[in-house]
């Protein structure tokens, strides 16, 4: 991945915020509207919630901001517009209905942390995260870790460990640390913590390549 200028551990202070900070503008409320829809689509009383209008409204909406999409080439290019940090992503983005959105800090001793809530969308086993949503999250951290720590690259293997479910509705700290650079391979690590117990941590290595911006 194409990272371009971004905070590192050497250039900025302890607690930087790496992700993008939603902003009151009308696409950041929209999108935030929509995954309270994602949410309370699953939450709503199937029976009595008029689904057949919420449908058409839905279709309606989407309609409409199909009508106002350029091509998407164009989109591409616009997204990935200036350096560093994406509002898109599924992770972190703040435009990405299905993103948490996770924000992640930089600390001073090389390591990158966040705290999010998960809730009923992220469900895997009953009241738990989904384990793929857990790999999701951790693969990003690490992304964002490689990045803080000033080499990063793309994902070759991420060897995911699941020691006790990881809990809907809790404070979840999320971590990544950089641990050593061989050439081209990058070795990080990372972990999910729930009330202090490590829920799942992983091992991941990374190849220093580089998937350029469209321009
Ligand atoms: C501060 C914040 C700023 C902004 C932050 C935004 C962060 C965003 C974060 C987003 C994060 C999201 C992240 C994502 O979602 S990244 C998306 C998911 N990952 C991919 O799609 C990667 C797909 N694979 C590839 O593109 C290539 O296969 C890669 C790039 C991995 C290597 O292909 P390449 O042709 O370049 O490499 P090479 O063949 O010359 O090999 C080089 C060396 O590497 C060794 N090797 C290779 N593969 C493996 C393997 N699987 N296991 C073990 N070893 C492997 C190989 O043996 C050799 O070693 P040696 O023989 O030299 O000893």
């Amino acid at each position: 991945m194409d990272l371009g200028n971004h905070p590192t551990v050497e250039s900025h202070s302890d607690g930087t915020v790496l992700t993008s900070a939603p902003q009151d503008t009308p696409v950041d409320r929209a999108t935030a509207a929509a995954r309270r829809v994602l949410e309370a689509l699953l939450l709503t009383d199937r029976a009595n919630a008029n689904l057949e209008r919420v449908a058409e409204e839905l279709n309606g909406i989407a309609e409409h901001l199909e009508q106002h999409a350029p091509e998407v080439r164009e989109r591409m290019v616009d997204m990935w517009s200036g350096e560093g940090v994406t509002r898109h992503d599924p992770v972190t983005g703040p435009e990405n209905a299905i993103a948490p959105p996770l924000v992640l800090a930089g600390m001073a001793d090389g390591s990158v942390r966040g705290e999010v809530t998960l809730t009923i969308p992220y469900q895997g086993p009953p009241g738990c995260v989904h384990g793929g949503v857990s790999a999701l999250l951790l693969d990003h951290t690490l992304g964002v870790a490689n990045a803080w720590a000033g080499k990063d690259g793309m994902t070759a293997q991420l060897n995911v460990r699941y020691h006790r479910p990881t809990p809907l509705f809790r404070p979840l700290t999320v971590q990544g640390r950089q641990e050593s650079v061989d050439g081209r391979k990058i070795h990080t690590i990372g972990s999910i913590t729930a009330d202090g117990e490590v829920c799942v941590s992983v091992e991941g290595l990374f190849i220093d390549k580089k998937v350029p911006r469209p321009r």
